[in-house]
This record gives structure tokens, sequence and C-alpha cells, in this order.
């Protein structure tokens, strides 16, 4: 169901930008995996996953900090046991990328479609490129994606605009034509930054994201096509 339309985009969506962790991939559990291997390396006792989840969304390191801090306003910063947990995550995620972690339902579906109907599809996410392309080659994805700016591909991440203007360019589009599509707060940001249209999934690890007033927010993947179709409709 179209949960809520606001106001219209600019012009009609000619591509689209995609977050990774949240919105088209269920994650949390790998992470949660290697972060509190990392945290068990420390002598700490594991994290539930839902609090791990609410850590995610501003990069590998900062997931480290609020982690091994257990709190989300813990920033990386560079300290010894900071250092060496983040070695720790790296080898633990590294070597358990895909054990838990799946597509939400209808992803792979609605992707095709989309590329069929000769939308160009870029991934934007603040996941660091180590991870991020040989996650996109397990999933067997990484074909489906004209471009992917990953969370150390610049040196900006979200909520810059400049990893979606990066996108836009590189797929030929402007960037208010280039749809973004995530999970939390940062995607939403980036787009308003770069001026990019955004629809919201309220199934991911944001958290409040129907309150963000986002151009659309759908509750499952497979809406998007349709949403697309509204949001042209109204330009
Ligand atoms: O790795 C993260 O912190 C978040 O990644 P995302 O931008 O794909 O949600
Ligand atoms: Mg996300």
């Amino acid at each position: 169901m179209l949960a809520a339309l606001y106001p219209c985009p600019a012009m009609p969506i000619q591509a689209i930008a995609f977050d990774l962790d949240g919105t088209l991939i269920d994650s949390v559990h790998d992470l949660a995996r290697a972060a509190n291997l990392a945290r068990a390396d420390a002598g700490l006792a594991p994290l539930e996953v839902d609090a791990v989840a609410s850590y995610v969304g501003d990069g590998a390191a900062s997931l480290v900090a609020r982690t091994l801090a257990d709190d989300h306003h813990a920033e990386f910063t560079g300290s010894e046991l900071q250092r060496a947990a983040m070695g720790n995550f790296d080898r633990h995620y590294k070597a358990g990328l895909k054990i838990a972690t799946e597509f939400y339902p209808q992803v792979q579906h609605t992707l095709a479609e989309l590329h069929a109907a000769g939308y160009p599809l870029a991934i934007v996410t603040n996941k660091p490129e180590r991870y991020t392309l040989p996650l996109l080659e397990l999933l067997g994805i990484h074909e489906r994606f004209d471009c992917v700016v990953a969370g150390d591909t610049l040196p900006q991440k979200k909520p810059a605009a400049e990893p979606l203007l990066h996108a836009a360019a590189a797929l030929n589009v402007p960037a208010q034509a280039l749809l973004m599509v995530g999970d939390s707060k940062n995607d939403l940001l980036a787009a308003r930054a770069a001026g990019s249209p955004v629809v919201m999934v309220d199934y991911g690890y944001g958290e409040n994201v129907a309150a963000l007033g986002a151009d659309a927010l759908i509750s499952a993947f497979d809406e998007l096509p349709a949403v697309l179709a509204a949001l042209n409709t109204t330009v």
C-alpha cells in the first residue's frame, strides 16, 4: 500500500539509487555477529541484534565505535582499543559477509522489473567498498548496477550530497531526476542535500522514518514501481 505522497519531484525520475543495508538486504545478523565477536575479543558481552541495528547507518568505523561502547553517540576517534576492535570486526565480517544476510522480499524481482523498464540503477551505501563489492557479488546482483558508491568511495558519505551527485553524474542524469530509496535519515538528508526525490522503506533499521517527510513511504519493496508511476504523473 502506498502510505504517503508528499511534494512531487521537480522532474520525472530517470534513474534510481538504492541504499544497501536495511533497504535491499537484511544484513544486521552478520553485522551483529562480527561486532559481537569483536566485543568478545575485547572481553565484552554480546549485544542484542536490535541494539546493533540501531547503530547501523554511518559506516563501519561508526558501527565499531558504537557497538564497542554500546552507545549511539560514540564516535570513532582512533583510540588503541577502537583500532584493535576495527581490525577484529573487519576480520570477522569479511569471514562471514553472507551467512545470514538475505534480500528483503521481492527485491530481486523488482530490481529486474525496474531494469527492464529502462531505469539505470545505482547503489549509494555508507558500507565501505571492501564489504560492499564482494557482498554484491555473493548476492549475485553486482551486474544489476551501473554505479556503486560506497562509504569510502569519496571523501564524503551520506548524509552529504556528494555520493548521490557522483551517482547522478555517472548515470548521466540530473540529480533531481535520480530517485534515492533508503531506510534511514542519512538517506533522506543526502537526497535533500542533492535535490533528489526520496522514497523511504519502513522495514529497515531507521527509526521513525514515517516522520521524516519523504516523497513517499513504502512497506514492501515491490510497491516501488507503482510509487514511481505515481511520482512521475504528479510532475
Ligand atoms: O554500513 C552502514 O553503516 C550503512 O549502510 P547503508 O548506507 O547501506 O545503510
Ligand atoms: Mg540503510
